[in-house]
Formats: structure tokens, sequence, C-alpha cells
């Protein structure tokens, strides 16, 4: 029997595409399935449009994963592949991130064209980035820099590095290695130092939570550490109502029935900042991630928040 394929939706990104692309071949070796058996659907964003501007100006939650929602809810596609780090806390109704694939490497990779270390940058030397959180903490260990605001692919900033624009960029480690494109790398960031974003390296995958089929399909290509792990940074994220205008850092990793937490917030121009670290169990993660905000919003108290808007 001829079964329908299953209709996977993706942003039109290079990295997007080598996201789903992965995400269907491990339901393919998971279940024995041909490449018939998944549709790749991609679909354009808010988010892919409009790119002249900084994402903490545009504002408004789902900027890349609205179009795909709403074909994710009326059933014109069966699950949507993302990167975990771009997706806002509460999805819509009926939606949730059923599994997540095993997470890459974590730490941000430094691209110098001037330096090939972050702490060699000679003085006032320029930085683009258009993470709040990269931004805030590249000022929290060189106040001298200055950071500008850099969008686009990897491969627009790649090349505005290039053209001289700036001196050094940042970018996702794990998102460099999907794309193939390591040898551009000068210096791997220390997570303790430079921690990553609630999300960073980890493909999840959307659908509809009443979906039992789907839920069946996901199944065997969910790591269950890294869904622990992600629980508690987006419990962590969540309770901060992490806004995009909020720079915030969060790294939660599993070891056995263990999970060690630790976060960061931080104001943008990095001058202040409060750490806080958690550990518990595994199957507590999401209540961890959870109070670990609660304690840093406290340790910040009321004005923190407020105080650049
Ligand atoms: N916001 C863009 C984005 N979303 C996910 C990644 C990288 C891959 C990942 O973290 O999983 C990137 C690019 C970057 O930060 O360099």
């Amino acid at each position: 029997m001829q079964m329908k394929p299953y209709r996977i939706g993706t942003r039109g990104s290079p990295l997007a595409l080598a996201q789903a692309s992965e995400t269907r071949a491990r339901l393919m070796v998971a279940h024995d399935l041909p490449e018939e058996a998944f549709e790749i659907v991609v679909l354009s964003t808010k988010g892919d449009r409009i790119t002249d501007r900084p994402l903490s100006e545009i504002g408004g939650k789902g900027l890349f994963t609205e179009e795909l929602e709403e074909q994710l809810s009326d059933g014109r596609l069966d699950l949507a592949v993302h990167s975990t780090k771009d997706m806002p806390t509460a999805l819509p109704e009926g939606l949730g991130l059923v599994a997540f694939l095993e997470r890459e490497d974590v730490r941000d990779a430094f691209i110098g064209r001037t330096a090939q270390r972050l702490a060699d940058l000679p003085l006032n030397a320029v930085v683009g980035s258009s993470s709040l959180r990269r931004q805030a903490l590249i000022r929290r260990l060189r106040p001298d820099l200055s950071v500008i605001t850099f969008r686009g692919q990897v491969e627009t900033r790649l090349r505005k590095l290039e053209e001289g624009q700036v001196d050094a960029t940042l970018l996702a480690h794990a998102g460099l290695k999907r794309l193939g494109n390591t040898e551009v790398i000068t210096e791997l960031l220390d997570p303790e130092s430079f921690p990553p974003a609630p999300g960073q390296g980890a493909i999840c995958i959307e659908a509809r939570t009443d979906d039992a089929r789907v839920a069946g399909l996901l199944a065997p290509i969910n790591h269950a550490d890294t869904q622990s792990a992600l629980a508690c940074e987006r419990a962590f994220l969540a309770a901060l109502d992490g806004s995009c205008r909020t720079p915030i850092a969060g790294l939660a990793r599993v070891s056995g029935d263990r999970i060690s937490f630790s976060g960061m917030i931080l104001t943008p121009d990095g001058s202040v900042w409060h750490q806080v670290k958690a550990e518990g169990l595994a199957s507590d993660a999401a209540a961890l991630g959870r109070a670990a905000g609660d304690e840093a919003r406290a340790k910040a108290g009321p004005g923190f928040f407020e105080s650049w808007d």
C-alpha cells in the first residue's frame, strides 16, 4: 500500500535545510523507510524576509516559526524542524516540541580576521554580532571593543567579515559544523566565560501534541538527555520571561540521572551580570530551570529588567 509521505516543514536557509535533511536521514534509518516517505516543504518566514533590522527591534514572538506553525496546526505539515535556540518558550495551542536530536557542540565559535582569539583583538577593534547575548558577553570581557549589529545568513556574515567590515564575528559551532564550514573558526569559546544561548546546538522537532502517528514516528530519534537539558534551559528562559531584549545565557548538562545547570543574565552593555548554578535530578529538569530563573530574577532585583527599555 502506498502511504502519503510525511510532510516536513523547514525554513529555506542553508542551515535550516541541512537540519531538515539530517532529521529525514535519521527517520529513514530508524524506520527503514525510503527517502520518498518524506517530503521536505520549504517555507519563508517573516524573520527570513526582514533582513535589514536587528531581530530585537522587529520584535514579536515566533518571527521564524509563524508560517510553519500555521501549517502544522491545520495539518498541511506533519512536523517542523527548528533550531531550538530560535524557538519561543510559549508555543501555539496544540503544538509541542515533541523530539530533540542529540545535541551538537554547544560552544560559540570566534572567527577572527585581525586576531585569532577574542582576547588578542587589538584595542577598539570591531566585532559584528546580532545576538544581544553575544554582544553583552563580548562587552563584559572586552569593554573597549565596538560591537556592531550584523544580520543575515551565516554565509552573508562571513562575506561581510572577509570584506573587512569587521575584525571578527561569532557564530554557533554547531551551525558551522552542519554547514561543513568549520575551517573559518579561529577559536572555540569556553562555555564558562562565554556561555551559550539556551537551546544552542540542538535541533528540535515540533508537531501536533495529539498526533499519535507522528509521536510514534519521532520517538526513536528523540535523545532523552538532550530533551532533559533543553527542558531545563527553556524553563530558565520562561521564568525570566526571556524576551529578545534580554541577554540570557544558559546551559544544562546531563550525566547519568543528574543534571547541572549554569545560567547568566546581563545588561546589554555587559557591565552588570548575575550568574546562577543549580544541580539535581534529571527527572526534575524543568523545575530546576524554573527555580534557577526565579533565583536569577531575585538576584538581579526589580530594576534590572527595566534598566534599558
Ligand atoms: N539565530 C540563528 C541561529 N539559530 C541557530 C543557529 C546555529 C545552530 C544552533 O545553535 O543550533 C544560528 C546561527 C548562529 O547562532 O550562529
